[in-house]
């Protein structure tokens, strides 16, 4: 079995960490310096605050803040057969491949890797197998070219952010028109999982899908006229341009550094 280890389980590390002990796939050794961050996935991996032990994987995954990510790498000493992937936001490969000797991957993961949902963009010149079974076994993942990490990161990084808004938003609405909050949040938010599910699995566009739920003078269309005539989606594009563009302040104050 590969062994996987991930070096720091705050939010996003620890994510992974329970996400790849459901799937089964890996031996995982969850690494952080914070021994209650361990504590919170103690019962899905072997757990250690030694980072020279969780150096010792086939497939190192930091999971660090953007602003220590240089200094976490550089002690880690990896060899050239072991495989390091960054989830940094924001830290170009370029300014962590002087650090290791490791094969290095850039990827940006989301939370959702805890239920095995996680949308991942991954960028390099060739993603080794063991990385694409890694993101695999947690969700699903795309390649794109390094350059494109910054909107990336913005659209599947920060977007649970954004959904858990929006889902907050739908949920508020059925509250206030009179549903109890528990019954509301739990419609609003398998709404959006099935709608999700439905745009992966479907053939059909989104607009397609849009008109299969507005049936001719029904409820569907008349919501859907008072969104067509909102900013709803401008509102949207500009959340996700502000988070692209601190995206790429973050490699900026690096490059400073
Ligand atoms: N939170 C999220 O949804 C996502 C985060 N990311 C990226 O993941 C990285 C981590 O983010 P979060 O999990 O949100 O941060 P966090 O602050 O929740 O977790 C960071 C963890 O690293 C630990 N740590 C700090 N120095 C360490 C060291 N030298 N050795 C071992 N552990 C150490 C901390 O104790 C903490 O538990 C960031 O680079 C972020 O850009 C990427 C995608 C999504
Ligand atoms: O907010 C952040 O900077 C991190 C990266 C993407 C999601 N969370």
């Amino acid at each position: 079995m590969v062994r996987a280890s991930v070096i720091g389980c705050g939010n996003m590390g620890s994510a992974l960490v329970r996400g790849l002990s459901e799937s089964g796939t890996h031996a995982v050794t969850a690494c952080d310096v914070d021994p209650a961050a361990l504590e919170t996935v103690e019962d899905c991996a072997e757990t250690t605050t030694d980072p020279s032990v969780a150096a010792e994987a086939d497939v190192v995954v930091v999971a660090i803040k953007p602003g220590l990510v240089v200094d976490v790498v550089d002690d880690l000493d990896l060899s050239p057969d072991q495989i390091l992937v960054s989830f940094a936001a924001g830290v170009p490969t370029s300014v962590l491949e002087p650090h290791t000797d490791a094969t290095l991957v850039r990827a940006m993961p989301n939370l959702a890797a805890e239920t095995q949902n996680m949308a991942a963009a991954v960028t390099g010149e060739t993603i080794p197998e063991e990385v694409t079974t890694l993101l695999g076994a947690v969700g699903e993942f795309v390649e794109v070219e390094e350059s494109q990490m910054d909107i990336a990161t913005a659209v599947n990084g920060s977007g649970p952010a954004f959904v858990f808004y929006l889902i907050g938003a739908m949920r508020d609405a059925g509250v206030d028109a009179g549903l109890e909050p528990d019954d509301a949040e739990v419609l609003a938010a398998q709404t959006f999982k099935g709608a999700a599910e439905t745009v992966l699995r479907s053939e059909r566009s989104i607009e397609e899908l849009i008109d299969a739920v507005c049936s001719p003078k029904g409820t569907t269309i008349e919501g859907m006229e008072v969104l067509w005539d909102s900013t709803a989606d401008e509102a949207v594009a500009d959340a996700v341009g502000a988070a692209e563009q601190r995206s790429a302040e973050l490699a900026a104050d690096i490059d400073d550094d």
